[in-house]
């Protein structure tokens, strides 16, 4: 194999009030770039905001020329980065950098949609090594949410997997544990909103929906494989829709393997542009990368954004393929 490029100049955005992170994390982190003598700028944030500022500034080449920028925290710092990363156009007639995930927040979705379970000390090395059996640079699709031009990299959900985040905040744990709790939870509470699903301008669903999930990753908090069949970079968005005829209670148990694509109530498309919405005149609940949204929504429209960014991940044929392509059948209408 080709080995990859190794980067030359590393700005690291490091949430310091991320669940995980502490300073033995980036003195580790500086020694790795520091062995493979890749200059490194460290910059810590001390608000909110900070790490998109961050990358706007290495982006603009605000250090000068940076090809790689480290975010370290959770889900919602790797978001921020993004925002920045492609706010901006790259500075000069260089490419915009790469942007790799050392993961040091609770749940860390981002991290595990790129590596797997690897332990990031590892995947660093081998960016930082150029070593192309391990790493590779990778075009990543993100959406854009038409109504308020948010970017989502993880995906997008309404009904209950939203509905969880809220739940989530009254529950002492942490990570993915606090997400699968909370997630139980709201399942078994959880009515259906009367809600429509369009894909390219196709319905794909319309009638009681307990979920509809728009991406991206195919996991959402960090271990439900809602969307098992997403490719990150087609070019294309998945959706999966879990519609009223299913126990909302069922659907935690049902999505943990990607086991769901078969059974009945189950709405799967792929498309440019997906539009979800609420028909009874309240907003949806509604949630992107990990963020529940205000309520005040009625309809999300989700367009692609295709290959927005580069990211470094494992290498596979495509950004994501463990697990297999479920065959074709009722649940597996594709627009695309
Ligand atoms: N210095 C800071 N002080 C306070 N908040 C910050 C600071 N830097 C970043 N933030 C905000 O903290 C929020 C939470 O961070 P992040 O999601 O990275 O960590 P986490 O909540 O521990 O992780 P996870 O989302 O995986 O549970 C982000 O939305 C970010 O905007």
């Amino acid at each position: 194999m080709t080995p990859s490029t190794p980067p030359r100049h590393a700005v690291v955005i490091a949430n310091p009030t991320a669940g995980t992170i502490d300073d033995a994390l980036l003195d580790g982190l500086l020694a790795q770039c520091a062995r493979t003598s890749t200059r490194a700028t460290l910059v810590r944030t001390t608000r909110v905001g900070d790490a998109e500022a961050a990358a706007r500034a290495a982006a603009a080449g605000h250090h000068g020329p940076v090809d790689l920028v480290v975010a370290v925290g959770g889900d919602g710092t790797v978001h921020e980065v993004i925002e920045g990363l492609t706010r901006t156009p790259p500075h000069g007639t260089g490419d915009a950098p790469a942007l790799v995930i050392v993961p040091a927040g609770t749940g860390n979705s981002g991290y595990l949609m790129l590596w797997g379970e690897r332990p990031w000390q590892e995947s660093l090395h081998a960016v930082l090594t150029g070593s192309a059996e391990h790493a590779a640079p990778r075009p990543l699709d993100l959406a854009r949410v038409a109504e308020t031009g948010a970017k989502v990299f993880l995906g997008a959900c309404s009904g209950v997997i939203a509905d969880a985040l809220r739940v989530a905040r009254s529950i002492p744990l942490s990570g993915r544990a606090r997400y699968a709790c909370a997630f139980a939870d709201s399942a078994a509470a959880f009515t259906p909103y009367p809600g429509r699903v369009t894909v390219d301008g196709t319905v794909l669903h319309e009638g009681p929906t307990v979920l509809a999930n728009v991406g991206g990753g195919r996991f959402r908090g960090g271990q439900y494989q809602v969307l098992p069949r997403s490719e990150l970079d087609d070019g294309l968005l998945d959706v999966c829709v879990v519609d009223g005829t299913v126990a909302p209670s069922r659907v935690p148990e049902l999505t943990r393997h990607g086991d769901h694509l078969g059974s009945p109530g189950i709405w799967y498309g792929r498309g440019r542009r997906i539009v979800v919405e609420r028909l009874d005149g309240e907003p949806l609940c509604f949630e992107h990368d990990g963020e529940l949204q205000p309520p005040t929504l009625r309809r999300a429209t989700l367009e692609v954004l295709p290959a927005a960014l580069t990211v470094w991940g494992r290498p596979t044929a495509r950004l994501s393929t463990s697990g297999s392509r479920a065959g074709a059948g009722p649940d597996a209408t594709e627009t695309a």
